[in-house]
This record gives C-alpha cells, structure tokens and sequence, in this order.
C-alpha cells in the first residue's frame, strides 16, 4: 500500500489561515504488514534520528489503527520524503494527512477526501495547508463548527512555482507567537480586500492581478524580520519577473509564482544571488493525496 501527499503553500500573503495551494513535491509511505515494526527514511528528515524513533506519522496511524480494527499490528514503513521539515511546506500537513489515510487504507477501508480533510482538522488546525494537501489545486477554506468548508480550483501547467528554502528552519508554533494580539480596523480591511482580490484573480485566472493581490499587512513583516535576507529574496523574485512572491506558511521558504517561460530566469537570478539557499521550480498539483491499495 502507497500513500503519497504533495508539499502546500498556505497563506499566499493576505489569506492568513484560509488559502493555500498544493505543489508537486510529495512525500511518499509503503507500508507492509512485517513481523516486526521497522522504519526505513530516505529524503528530507532522513539524516535527524528522531524521526525514526519518534515519528508523528507512526503514532497517528497507530491511533487510527487501533480505533479502527482493535488490533495492535507490526507493520514495515517506508518514507520518501521530498518535502523539507519546518519550512512552511506544509511538512506537518502531509505527515497528519497520509497517516490517516493509510490507516484507513491498509485495512482496505475506503474513506472519502472530505471525510480524510474533516478527519486531518482534529491534528492542524488551520484549513490552508491541509485542504490543498488532501484536495490538490488553489484552495479557499474556512472552519465552522468543525468542519472544513472549502472551494477549490486547479491551476494551470502554463504556472510554475518557484521556490526558495532557507537554510535555517522556523517553527510553527514559534512563529506565531511572534505575531500581534490585536490588529487595527485598517490592517483588517487591507488584508480582507486583498485576499478577496486574489481569491477573484485564481478563480478568474487573472494572473496579472497577483501582484497587487498578493500584498498583506498582518503576518509576513512581522515573521520575515527574523531572517531579513528574506525581504531582498523576495524583492529579487519580483524584479526578475515572478507574478507574486509571498511567505509560504510560517517561513521560511519564499514562494513565487510565475509564467513558465519565465521560471528558469527568476531560478537562476535568485541561485546567483542567494547560494547559500536551495531554489528549484516544480509545477503545481491539482489531485492532492493518492491512495494506491
Ligand atoms: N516527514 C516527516 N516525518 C515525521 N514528522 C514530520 C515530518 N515532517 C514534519 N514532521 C513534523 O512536523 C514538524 C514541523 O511542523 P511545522 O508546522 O513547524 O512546519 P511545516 O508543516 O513544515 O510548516 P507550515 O505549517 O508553515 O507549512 C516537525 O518538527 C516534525 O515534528
Ligand atoms: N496559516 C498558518 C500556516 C502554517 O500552518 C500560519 O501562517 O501560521
């Protein structure tokens, strides 16, 4: 059994919490019934010693397991991971997502995707990475009364995403508590009005419209000012022709989005000025987690 689930960029800016896209950098499991529990990692995460002993997807698929055929089972599990740990790529999202889904896949269990999403929202409580982790595409999301409430759209193979991993991490966790308590009645207008417009441009595939969309007032200062090189990242991204470049997640990656034909050049004039960081340029994913029985 093959469960795989692609890497999100959530937020795109001014949509804090609520819009997020999936790109086609995936983590991938083989899990195997064995005699004994054993864990094999290659990819990201591989040289970190606790992700063998204490992994997050071992114990989310034992709990689910457990409730739902009462069995305690040894099971082979086999990572490829190409999604980097704690760079706002929605790592967490793809470990919680394919645990669950693997769970319920082992024992032959269908589970529909939005039961999967439903199920994922107990473990990450933000819609923006788990709905395009399970659903593929761009994805505008909301939670009410604990249920996901999300419209989704694919995005073209005419766009590209260009991507800039930082060398350092950041945490989640941490890089919200950086954030503000309380914002102003104008902070909050900006960024409804902006993530309203950039939700209007990926539905109407206005992609000209990214760049003024794409601007926030409420998250990216504030986490960006941590590792400042961001800011000439980000800068370098838009003079070389990206259509937006915003804060993907919490940080640290910068997440650009561009023409195809314009890909390679922004890759290569971020490469120049940035070698101490990983750039590459994937496509995006339109079909979210896969299941193969
Ligand atoms: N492949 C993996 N295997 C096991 N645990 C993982 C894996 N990837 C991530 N994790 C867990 O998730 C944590 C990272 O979660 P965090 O939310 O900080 O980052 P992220 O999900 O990459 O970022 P973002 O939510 O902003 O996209 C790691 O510290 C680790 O505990
Ligand atoms: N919307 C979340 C994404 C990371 O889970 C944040 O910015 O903190």
């Amino acid at each position: 059994m093959r469960v795989s689930v692609p890497a999100t960029s959530a937020n795109l800016g001014p949509g804090f919490d609520c819009l997020g896209l999936a790109v086609s950098l995936k983590n991938q499991v083989i899990i195997k019934p064995a005699k004994f529990h054993s864990v094999s990692l290659k990819g990201e995460g591989s040289n970190n010693p606790a992700l063998k002993d204490n992994n997050m997807f071992i114990s989310i698929f034992n709990d689910f397991y457990y409730n739902l055929t009462q069995k305690k089972r040894h099971f082979r599990f086999e990572f490829f991971n190409e999604i980097p740990l704690s760079r706002g790529l929605g790592s967490s999202s793809a470990v919680i997502v394919s645990a669950i889904a693997s769970a319920y896949a082992i024992e032959g269990i269908k589970v529909d995707k939005n039961k999967l999403l439903n199920l994922s929202l107990a473990y990450e409580s933000h819609p923006d990475n788990i709905t395009p982790a399970v659903m593929g595409g761009f994805n505008v999301a909301c939670v009410q009364e604990n249920e996901v409430k999300y419209i989704n759209k694919s995005i073209p193979k005419s766009l590209k995403a260009v991507i800039v991993v930082p060398n350092r991490p950041i945490s989640t966790q941490l890089s919200r508590k950086t954030l503000p308590f309380k914002y102003s009645k104008e902070d909050a207008v900006f960024n409804i009005s902006h993530s309203s417009l950039l939700t209007a441009a990926f539905m109407s595939e206005n992609w000209d419209m990214l760049k003024h969309a794409s601007q926030d007032v409420i998250h990216q200062k504030y986490r960006m000012k941590h590792m400042p090189e961001l800011f000439e990242v980000q800068k370098t991204s838009l003079k070389s022709g990206s259509l937006m470049s915003t804060l993907s997640g919490s940080g640290s990656t910068l997440f650009s989005i561009a023409y195809s034909e314009d890909a390679n050049k922004i890759e290569q004039a971020l490469k120049e000025k940035f070698p101490h960081f990983r750039v590459f340029t994937v496509d995006f994913d339109n079909y979210g987690v896969k299941i193969e029985i």
